[in-house]
């Protein structure tokens, strides 16, 4: 299966034959970096190597369309609980950019007390199963091929079916895995003796399988009450999951720190936040970064987001990172959206290639404030550990709830979440392994006495059966459903028509879900504008209508208020209209047309506008304007008089009239075209010339109804024009 850019992913035919789908890899890959990449005009210092399909910037069109791609890795967050539309929405992000898919898994998966099967649809995020990330991984083998660059799979190696999920990710070909087991016992109360003989266990199998590692401290973030307070907390928390994954047999280059900038405005966060980002890189320097955008404040304002987001990206070029990850700007408000998961990413690759080369720029100081406030940051955390050792160590600490507490260490306030080495989920379960314990398995932590059976298979367990799955993957059992009703069968069967007739329904995060959001300014308070908000969508048609964000303009004047709802119908679009694309000539049949019959025009911007970029651009020979196809072009400048335009083409009869307007303010771009063709009727020369309109707010359509032959919107070039010319002159010829 090769996909083509112009059809859409076949997610049936994804599912087809899953229990042969070997993935094509193991491990991790990081991005090619290309230092002096030349691109466009420009040469980048923090660039990696092109993609070969994307979707760019939509300023890169000013750039000839180039789409450089930043040297971290960026990591979209995609788990809306149908894995099958997840995996269109890992097709958009890829082409914006992402290259690390991390897939959000149904709520409280953590405390599911071993592998399930199947595709159940999940809460918030997806239920992890052998089927369905099988059919993501094997997705994205067809994904990554489509836009020229290998795509890391991820999920999340936690709670009490830990070392089950490794298993379960090493045999799949999973790339990336967050494993933290600080995180099962702060966040999911499951016993710390448990979580922490789990992990040794989960991290060994992470390590043959080359699995990147995130770690947990976000959580910490996100979870304490001041997030900047637990800044030495969080060195802390990073610190026990790297030695330990270190002692586990864990390569340094696969340990990632999960590292968010704790602050965010109205804070100031940079003074904040940057000192801590140096700190953690001065103390962790053999570590890779795992850059994770703050997603503790954050509202229902995606504007307001995407702001801290791109302060945080300055953190991360101002510092380090290797991984970028993007949190959607819409996560303060509801399950993330497919376009704000394609948002994110471009939020993260627009401020990235915007900030290249940033530290030939300017240096972080080496005196003052930056330094001394880095410094008190790492003794904090040492004196934390020191503390965690004086108390009695690690178990001991959490019991005391040393962690999460709100103080600013050394500062206690008594309210860290505290758990009980006899306590949480799994407490008891872990025996001594007896004397002639044996297990036949490869990347199994801790004693395993297989000598008894053959001491040459010592260091190769497996043997003993000849391989086992992670030899062997044939020998894996793959289990297809288990839930005649909760699976991906009986949901596509659902959707099936929007997949084989030529319908379509507006949708935020599944297929068909029929959901729209619509942006208004109502000038009333905030609390009549939410009310009026939502008379309007019941009068627009939509079924369940809720306001999803409010921005007070001013506490009388005006309310700015989000809303969504849902459609109840689709379109059926072999009913729709679709105007054709503009059809384009060679500039061969252009000149020649041209060269046979010289063409003259006059044009200008038109009206109060001063705007000449577009228009030079349609006419300059430089940007490939018309004049390079020999049209004569006489041009009048800015805010030139609608009929000083008019007389000059009478005056040097003009074959054609050009105008320009970007000024859309009360239409009057529309009102300017609606006067040229009157002028032209009035001077009894509208059936001798040509009309054509352009501007950045023209629709075509729109234009053509003032009574001009042609309007031209953004997006448009010389050859659209000419080609235009060229067609009606010889449509005018025929006529007469
Ligand atoms: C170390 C660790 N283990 C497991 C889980 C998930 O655990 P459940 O399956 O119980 O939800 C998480 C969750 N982190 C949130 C993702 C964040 N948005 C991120 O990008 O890091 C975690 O951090």
């Amino acid at each position: 299966m090769k996909l083509d850019m112009n059809e859409k992913i076949n997610v049936k035919e994804i599912l087809n034959d899953l229990e042969n789908y070997r993935p094509k890899r193991r491990g991790w890959v990081w991005r090619e970096e290309v230092p002096g990449l030349k691109m466009g005009p420009f040469e980048f210092k923090n660039c990696s190597a092109p993609l070969k399909n994307s979707v760019p910037l939509p300023s890169a069109k000013y750039f000839g369309d180039i789409d450089p791609q930043p040297e971290y890795t960026i990591t979209t967050e995609i788990a809306s609980g149908r894995f099958e539309d997840d995996i269109r929405r890992m097709r958009m992000a890829a082409w914006h950019g992402a290259d690390h898919i991390m897939v959000i898994r149904t709520a409280g998966q953590s405390h599911f007390d071993g592998l399930i099967e199947g595709t159940p649809q999940g809460i918030g995020g997806i239920p992890i199963t052998r089927k369905q990330v099988r059919a993501q991984r094997k997705a994205l083998d067809f994904i990554e091929e489509e836009v020229g660059r290998d795509i890391n799979y991820h999920s999340y190696i936690s709670g009490v079916a830990g070392p089950e999920i490794a298993v379960m990710f090493a045999e799949e070909g999973v790339n990336g895995a967050h494993q933290d087991p600080q995180y099962n016992v702060l966040y999911r109360n499951i016993n710390m003796v448990r979580s922490f003989v789990d992990a040794a266990e989960s991290k060994k199998i992470m390590t043959w399988a080359d699995i990147a590692q995130i770690d947990g401290a976000h959580n910490a973030n996100a979870t304490a009450r001041e997030a900047w307070k637990v800044m030495p907390e969080l060195m802390v928390q990073h610190a026990l999951n790297s030695i330990f994954s270190v002692k586990v047999g864990m390569k340094k280059s696969n340990i990632c720190l999960s590292t968010v900038p704790p602050t965010a405005p109205p804070a100031p966060c940079l003074h904040i936040d940057l000192p801590y980002a140096v700190a953690l890189r001065d103390l962790f320097s053999e570590y890779k970064m795992r850059a994770q955008m703050n997603t503790k404040y954050m509202e229902s304002s995606t504007r307001e987001a995407t702001v801290t987001h791109v302060l945080n990206l300055l953190i991360s070029r101002l510092t380090s990172a290797d991984i970028q990850s993007t949190i959607t700007p819409d996560e303060g408000r509801n399950v993330p959206w497919h376009i704000y998961n394609v948002e994110a990413c471009d939020t993260a690759k627009q401020a990235l290639v915007g900030m290249d080369a940033l530290l030939d720029l300017v240096e972080l100081k080496t005196e003052g404030y930056l330094p001394e406030k880095v410094r008190e940051l790492k003794e904090r955390a040492v004196l934390f550990m020191e503390e965690i050792l004086e108390d009695g160590g690690y178990f001991k600490s959490v019991e005391d709830a040393f962690f999460v507490d709100s103080g600013s260490y050394p500062e206690r306030n008594g309210d860290g979440i505290g758990r009980k080495i006899n306590g949480g989920i799994g407490v008891g379960s872990i025996f001594e392994r007896d004397e002639d314990y044996l297990a036949p398995v490869t990347a199994h932590y801790g004693y395993n006495n297989v000598a008894q059976y053959d001491e040459y298979c010592v260091d190769n367990p497996a043997e003993l059966i000849g391989g086992g799955t992670f030899e062997e993957p044939d020998k894996i059992i793959y289990i297809d459903e288990l839930d005649e009703m909760d699976n991906v069968n009986v949901r596509m069967e659902e959707t099936k028509e929007l997949r084989e007739k030529n319908i379509v329904k507006p949708e935020v995060e599944w297929l068909g879900d029929g959901v729209v959001q619509f942006d208004l300014f109502l000038p009333v308070s905030k609390r009549v504008a939410e009310a009026a908000a939502l008379e309007i969508g019941k009068k627009m048609g939509l079924e369940e209508v809720e306001v999803i964000h409010r921005e007070i303009m001013h506490p009388a004047e005006g309310t700015r208020v989000q809303v969504k709802g849902k459609v109840g119908f689709s379109i059926d679009l072999d009913s729709l209209v679709i105007p054709p694309e503009p059809e384009i000539m060679s500039d061969d049949e252009i000149r020649e047309d041209i060269e046979n019959n010289p063409f003259k025009i006059v044009c200008a911007t038109v009206g109060e506008d001063e705007h000449s970029v577009g228009l030079r651009e349609i006419i300059d020979i430089k940007h490939g304007g018309i004049e390079k196809y020999g049209i004569e072009c006489h041009y009048l400048g800015t805010s030139v008089p609608v009929e000083k335009l008019v007389d000059a083409a009478i005056e040097t009869n003009a074959d054609a009239i050009l105008a320009s307007t970007i000024i859309s303010h009360d239409d009057i771009h529309y009102k300017n075209m609606k006067r040229i063709h009157e002028l032209c009727v009035e001077k009894g020369i509208r059936d001798k010339i040509i009309i054509a309109c352009g501007g950045t707010q023209v629709t075509p359509e729109i234009a053509v109804k003032q009574g001009v032959d042609a309007g031209f919107g953004r997006g448009s070039k010389g050859v659209h024009v000419a080609t235009f010319f060229v067609k009606k002159r010889r449509e005018m010829l025929n006529e007469n």
